[in-house]
């Protein structure tokens, strides 16, 4: 079935369909209010409240259908988009921030290979053999024996086996945690690409303006749980000190709060968005700064 013609009206949004990133584009979906109900097994579902089909797709897919103009918007890694030599047919709308890792290139930890020069001509396996060719392919170049090929073999998955198995002088694959290669008795020297989620388009997109409102969504997305909002009260001859230390995004909102007696101090409430992970030092300024009745609120969603 051809979807474009098949679905004129709808903007095709191709979806990992399963694995690390799967979830967490679902919650993004979710949080930027594209409501739709995936049947069991199906890889098609149609949005209930904007014009959109989500297709359900392998990661390593979806930079082809989305270069290739078969779908409109994709979330994939950076990894798979660059493998797919697509990054040039894309644009990249945003990253997502989710889906963090390095493809980088591990050896035999107990071996003597501590560089990647040293891998010249040797054999290597990757599941990302383009990327692999391009890196050893420059290296190659400034080698001292130019006729030197270095050998890359792909492998579908469990690739941190092949040295074990005397398959491979070192392997190029992706590295989260470190534990895989850790317990497969290997030890990174070279990080080809630091690598994450990102949102990318169709150049030939017959939908702009939906493309720019979802990317605002998801932008809104990152801002929010980048940020978190402090509240507090103070006297207003604090506000100066106060504001140096937390600025706002913008700049904080300040109000007047009413005085019970009109002998009383003049008081404001400031409101400020802070970043998430300065939140904890911040306070601590604030209170020692004279600031009172701190509050933290979560942002659920925001346009910034
Ligand atoms: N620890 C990790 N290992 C592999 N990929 C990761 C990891 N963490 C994040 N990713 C990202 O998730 C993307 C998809 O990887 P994942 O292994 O989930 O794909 P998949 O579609 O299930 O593929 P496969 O069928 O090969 O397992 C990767 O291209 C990468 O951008
Ligand atoms: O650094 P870590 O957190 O240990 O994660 C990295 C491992 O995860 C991926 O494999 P995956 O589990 O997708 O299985 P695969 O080997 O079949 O691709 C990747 O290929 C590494 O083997």
């Amino acid at each position: 079935m051809d979807l474009v013609n098949h679905l004129p009206d709808r903007l095709l949004f191709a979806v990992p369909k399963k694995g690390r990133l799967y979830e967490k584009c679902c919650d993004l979906l979710n949080g930027a209010d594209i409501k739709f109900r995936r049947s069991n097994r199906l890889d098609i579902a149609l949005s209930t409240n904007l014009p959109i089909a989500l297709i359900f797709l392998p990661a390593a897919d979806i930079p082809i259908f989305v270069g290739e103009g078969n779908c409109d918007l994709g979330i994939t890694g950076l990894d798979q988009i660059e493998e797919a030599l697509m990054n040039e047919h894309t644009t990249d709308l945003l990253d997502l921030k989710f889906g963090s890792c390095k493809l980088q290139i591990q050896v035999p930890a107990d071996g003597d290979i501590t560089s990647p020069e040293q891998l010249v001509g040797k054999k290597i396996v990757s599941s990302f053999t383009r990327l692999s060719t391009d890196y050893f392919k420059k290296l190659e170049k400034v080698s001292e024996d130019s006729e030197l090929t270095t050998h890359i073999r792909y492998v579908g998955g469990s690739v941190e086996a092949s040295c074990a198995l005397g398959v491979a002088d070192a392997i190029v694959d992706l590295v989260e945690s470190g534990e895989t290669m850790k317990a497969a008795g290997l030890k990174p020297i070279e990080t080809v690409l630091s690598t994450s989620a990102h949102l990318i388009s169709s150049k030939e997109t017959k939908f702009p303006e939906l493309v720019e409102v979802i990317r605002q969504r998801f932008e809104g997305i990152l801002a929010a749980k980048q940020y978190v909002l402090c509240n507090f009260n103070a006297p207003r001859r604090l506000l100066h000190d106060l504001l140096a230390i937390t600025p706002g995004r913008r700049s904080a909102t300040v109000s007047s709060l009413e005085k019970r007696n009109p002998e009383d101090e003049d008081w404001v409430a400031l409101s400020a968005m802070v970043e998430r992970n300065a939140i904890g030092d911040k306070m601590d300024q604030l209170k020692k700064a004279g600031a009172t009745d701190i509050l933290v609120l979560e942002i659920n969603n925001c346009r910034v």
